[in-house]
């Protein structure tokens, strides 16, 4: 059975660390990638004179393209099959065109690859309008494509990133944290984007959190405060 793995922006900087990465992903997986870290910044800041349109989204996205081609040369030198998926064929619907979120997720073609055993590699952040134009989301979205990926598929969820835990605000790391702890917790969109926390919230629908070397996770977020790692 695959899971969705989302990799956020820090764990994505060097080839060697996306190599690192292939060799925990499984047959089936879903893999979620956002950009390298610092490459959104950069792109907002270089189109920032240009107005809100599909070809700027397309500018934008660019930093998770580039994390997906680079995951999937690191997959296919261990011999693992993989289909980077496009906008349109993920299976995201978005209220808007910049900074929304996603209102309807039913990702067919990944749910085919997840049962074929091919890994799907996601490009997160990103998702299409109603009117089949690549929507980008609000900052810190790949989490959002994640949790709803992971619902739709009914699949695991695993958030890796750059620490072994979720910390309190004593820097005490958290085998467990419910869902409204942790959105009380966050500081900006770090280390999770509190709109995927409250969807996850919405569906009951649990987390794990971990760090980007190792498969297994520190942090299970839910909605009670138990350990539930597996
Ligand atoms: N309560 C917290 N628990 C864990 N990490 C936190 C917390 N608050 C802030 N952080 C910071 O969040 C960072 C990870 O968030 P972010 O840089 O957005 O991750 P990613 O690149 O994986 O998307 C960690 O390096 C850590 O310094
Ligand atoms: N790259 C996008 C989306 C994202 O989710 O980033 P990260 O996972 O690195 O927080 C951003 O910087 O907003």
């Amino acid at each position: 059975m695959g899971k969705v793995k989302k990799y956020g922006g820090s764990s994505l900087i060097t080839a060697d660390q996306v190599s690192c990465i292939a060799s925990n992903i499984e047959a089936g997986d879903v893999v979620v990638l956002s950009a390298p870290y610092g490459r959104t910044d950069e792109l907002y800041q270089r189109f920032r004179h240009f107005s809100s349109s599909e070809a700027r989204n397309r500018a934008l996205a660019v930093g998770e393209l580039e994390s997906c081609y680079a995951m999937q040369l690191a997959l296919a030198e261990r011999s693992v099959k993989s289909e980077i998926m496009s906008f349109d064929n993920m299976g995201l619907v978005a209220n808007q065109l910049h900074g929304g979120c996603v209102v309807k997720a039913q990702p067919d073609k990944i749910k085919e690859n997840v049962a074929n055993g091919i890994v799907s590699i996601v490009p997160g952040f990103q998702a299409k309008t109603e009117t089949n134009q690549l929507a980008i989301l609000s900052r810190g979205g790949s989490d959002e494509t994640a949790v709803h990926l992971a619902i739709a598929l009914q699949l695991a969820c695993y958030i890796y990133s750059d620490v072994t835990h979720i910390y309190d605000s004593d820097m005490n790391n958290l085998e467990c944290i419910t869902y409204q702890s942790l959105l009380q917790l966050l500081d900006g969109q770090r280390p999770m984007n509190k709109r995927a926390v409250e969807v996850a919230q919405q569906y009951n629908h649990p987390i794990y959190f971990g760090h980007w070397r190792q498969s297994e996770p520190g942090t299970y977020i839910g909605p009670k405060a138990h350990a539930a790692l597996s």
